[in-house]
């Protein structure tokens, strides 16, 4: 489905609702309640929850309510255009899909990563595949058509083991590299803390690390003769606190496109525009890691004044097309959605997702349509009022 999005008004009404389907939920709240007693108590926590109080993951969502969309009129917005230049590729539309450890569980047949990527190969929105999958990162990969894909790392303490991922990654087809800063250690999570609820040491998700050489190489039996011992072993490796001492190794690790994930200071975008990456990912982490209170949408216009020429994507907080518009607006190149696709998942596999993403964009396009803004090139920041 690589088509220009454009013609929503006729596949939604006309055409069999193209991917969006009356079977999955309409609105963001009967989604996340369906989800919650689809995925059960204790999954449902983990992928729900945030840190501390999860004031920051609150905040989040509630920063786009006080941006409003200046309708304009006389437009002639028949046709929309959404596709976007990432890296060198063409997509048809800035949207993808945040990656999400722990993904693979929300399915009902524990392999939701490969239904995922079937969903990023009928919609055309990427999917950044987590280095915490259920299968290796080269099943995902394959899964995913000709749409392209992205590889997610949590940087290990063990170089070998992180170049040897990377390794993979490039191999599998992957078409950039997301290293995510803000997770080296868990943030104070306490719906986890108090249900001891977390998937990552139960061996769930480690896919990437059983199934790789030199991980496997620094243990005394393998993972399937002694899997305590490699999640025990995991546990150890898991997150190097990097520095930016640590950025030029990390740029020489490859000359696919990287991209840090987790900035939100303009002078953390700077440094890293200056040492070489190939996009800045403005994130905090959907609220997961830390409390601060700071909603990442409100951290998205100095990081893309200090990104410069440099492509900015965009997560935390995403939870209608009409988020999706605004956060363009504010100056993003591509916008990700996070816990919504994995709720579409845990509802209905792929068709779940499909339909998630779907919705989002058919709610941008018509949003695009209705308030006269054809192009993504159209939406400045003037195209917004705050309204709040
Ligand atoms: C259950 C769950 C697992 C996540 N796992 C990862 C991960 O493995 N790697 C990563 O960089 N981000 C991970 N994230 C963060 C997302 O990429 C993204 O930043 C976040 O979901 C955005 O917030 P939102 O879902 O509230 O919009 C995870 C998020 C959730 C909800
Ligand atoms: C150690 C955390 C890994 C998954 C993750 O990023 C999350 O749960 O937010």
């Amino acid at each position: 489905m690589n088509q220009p999005f454009g013609f929503y008004q006729n596949e939604i009404y006309f055409e069999g609702l193209g991917g969006v389907s009356p079977r999955f939920p309409l609105t963001y709240g009967e989604l996340e309640s369906r989800a919650e007693a689809a995925l059960g108590p204790s999954l449902w926590s983990y992928v729900a929850g945030g840190a501390g109080d999860e004031h920051t993951q609150r905040v989040n969502v509630g920063a786009f309510e006080r941006w409003g969309l200046y309708p304009r009129m006389f437009v002639g917005a028949a046709r929309r255009d959404l596709s976007v230049e990432l890296f060198g590729m063409t997509l048809p539309s800035p949207l993808f899909m945040a990656p999400i450890g722990v993904l693979g569980l929300c399915a009902q047949d524990g392999h939701g990563d490969l239904a995922t990527a079937r969903a990023a190969a009928r919609t055309g929105v990427p999917m950044v595949a987590s280095t915490l999958t259920v299968d290796p990162m080269e099943q995902v990969a394959a899964e995913s058509g000709s749409t392209p894909g992205f590889f997610q790392l949590y940087t290990p303490t063990d170089r070998e083991l992180a170049e040897s991922l990377v390794r993979r990654a490039e191999k599998a087809g992957f078409k950039a590299v997301v290293v995510t800063l803000d997770t080296w250690v868990t943030g104070w999570r306490p719906r986890d803390l108090s249900t001891g609820n977390f998937p990552q040491l139960r061996g769930h998700c480690l896919a990437n690390y059983f199934s790789d050489p030199i991980f496997r190489a620094g243990l005394e039996r393998t993972p399937e003769e002694d899997p305590r011992a490699a999640v025990l072993r995991w546990a150890q490796l898991f997150g190097a606190p990097l520095t930016w001492d640590d950025l030029p190794w990390l740029r020489s690790l490859t000359e696919l496109p990287l991209v840090v994930k987790g900035i939100c200071h303009p002078e953390d975008a700077r440094r890293a525009r200056d040492g070489g990456v190939d996009g800045i990912y403005c994130s905090n982490h959907g609220g997961r890691q830390a409390n601060g209170g700071l909603p990442a949408l409100d951290a998205l216009p100095g990081v893309v004044e200090a990104a410069g020429t440099l492509p900015v994507l965009f997560d935390s907080g995403v939870r209608s097309g009409t988020d999706v518009v605004k956060a363009l607006a504010l100056g993003a190149t591509a916008v990700g959605v996070g816990r919504p696709y994995a709720y579409g998942l845990a509802l209905g596999g792929t068709d779940g997702v499909v339909h998630v993403l779907r919705s989002l964009l058919a709610e941008a396009d018509l949003l695009m349509a209705v308030d006269g803004y054809p192009t993504l090139a159209d939406l400045t920041p003037q195209s917004l009022r705050r309204v709040l």
